[in-house]
């Protein structure tokens, strides 16, 4: 991801962090070189320990580089103290997995505790705090515990909390990870929403696909401290380059090869080739299948596949079987015709 310094929320450049541990040091990040748009949803996906928690601290100052340096809407974090660290907190909120909710205070109570920490006049206070509760639709929750919601009510408290300050950027720390399927979609919803109607920037860390699919327009894959590979989400999800990314990719829709193909996958000929089609755009409606067997006399076994949207544009991944050696030849004829392929293997 490149893009003026302008038009950037938060630029990442050389960034690196490390850690001291006995005997030496762990390097929890490096060579970080990453911009984010302003007014983007960019997600950041990697597996447990590859430093998506230590990237996304760096940005509220949490943590400070060892290597290079982190910018918030011009500013350096790295490097600011005191009042100037204490104005870039105010502008970057942050909502978290278990909440981090007081569990002595209120909703409205826990809405209004940034707004104290800032030293926010108190008439002011309560009119913000009823527009945050509006905001985020707890209308009838304002007097209630956080021990009295559900987990969805609580992420809500913690998004107004956050969005309290008025800041320009929100971190999301696997803000979804604890909650069921139904709740993080409207929880997703939300993001979405405020993303939208407030020009917020948002970054957040996952360790699932289906997040990004739903709600990012850009994301990066980040492995063993490096990021292997970032771009707008549409484009990583219908080309990706690094295995790392094509596996996470495996587990969302469409893309898993059945337990009875994948048993009997092999590296070479003969039998069949199984290949992964890649619709994008307005190829993802043409029949090209049905083209393949009228043109080319290739007739392919459908093995599984999927027709989704990222933001408002189609995408479809189909899982098909050829005879081993039509392959390249239908494979050349799908590529002529704007789709993506890839050989995943040979069964007899
Ligand atoms: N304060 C610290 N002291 C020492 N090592 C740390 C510290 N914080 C993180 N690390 C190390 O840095 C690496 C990256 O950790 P980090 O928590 O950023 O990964 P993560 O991708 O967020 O993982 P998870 O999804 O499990 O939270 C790990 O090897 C971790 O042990």
């Amino acid at each position: 991801m490149t893009g003026r310094a302008e038009d950037a929320a938060i630029i990442f450049e050389g960034l690196g962090k490390s850690f001291p541990k006995a005997g030496g040091r762990v390097t929890a990040l490096e060579g970080i070189d990453l911009t984010v748009p302003a007014g983007s949803i960019t997600g950041i996906i990697g597996r447990s320990g590859a430093g998506k928690s230590t990237l996304l601290r760096m940005v509220n100052g949490l943590e400070r580089p060892t290597e290079g340096r982190v910018t918030v809407t011009g500013q350096d974090v790295g490097q600011a103290r005191g009042p100037a660290l204490r104005a870039i907190r105010r502008n970057v909120g942050m909502i978290f997995q278990h909440f981090n909710l007081l569990s002595s205070r209120t909703v409205r109570g826990n809405i209004a505790l940034p707004l104290q920490i800032a030293g926010t006049p108190g008439g002011q206070i309560r009119a913000r705090v009823d527009q945050l509760i509006d905001q985020v639709g707890l209308g009838p929750l304002a007097d209630r515990y956080p021990a009295e919601l559900s987990g969805g009510q609580k992420q809500r408290v913690g998004i107004a909390r956050a969005l309290a300050t008025g800041p320009q950027v929100l971190l999301s720390d696997e803000a979804t990870s604890a909650l069921d399927p139904e709740t993080t979609q409207t929880v997703l919803e939300l993001l979405g929403r405020i993303n939208r109607d407030l020009g917020l920037t948002i970054l957040l860390i996952t360790h699932e696909m289906a997040v990004l699919r739903d709600i990012a327009t850009h994301m990066a894959v980040i492995e063993a401290g490096r990021i292997v590979e970032s771009g707008p989400t549409y484009d990583i999800f219908t080309k990706p380059t690094h295995p790392t990314t094509r596996s996470f990719l495996s587990g969302v829709t469409g893309t898993t090869l059945p337990a009875f193909v994948a048993g009997r996958l092999q590296d070479g000929p003969p039998g069949d080739q199984v290949i992964r089609v890649t619709f994008a755009g307005t190829h993802a409606t043409d029949p090209m299948l049905a083209r393949l067997a009228t043109e080319l006399g290739i007739s392919a076994n459908i093995l599984g596949g999927a027709i989704e949207e990222i933001g408002t544009q189609p995408f479809g991944n189909l899982l098909i079987s050829v005879p081993a050696d039509q392959g390249d030849r239908a494979r050349a004829f799908l590529e002529t015709h704007g789709l993506t392929t890839e050989v995943l293997g040979h069964v007899r």
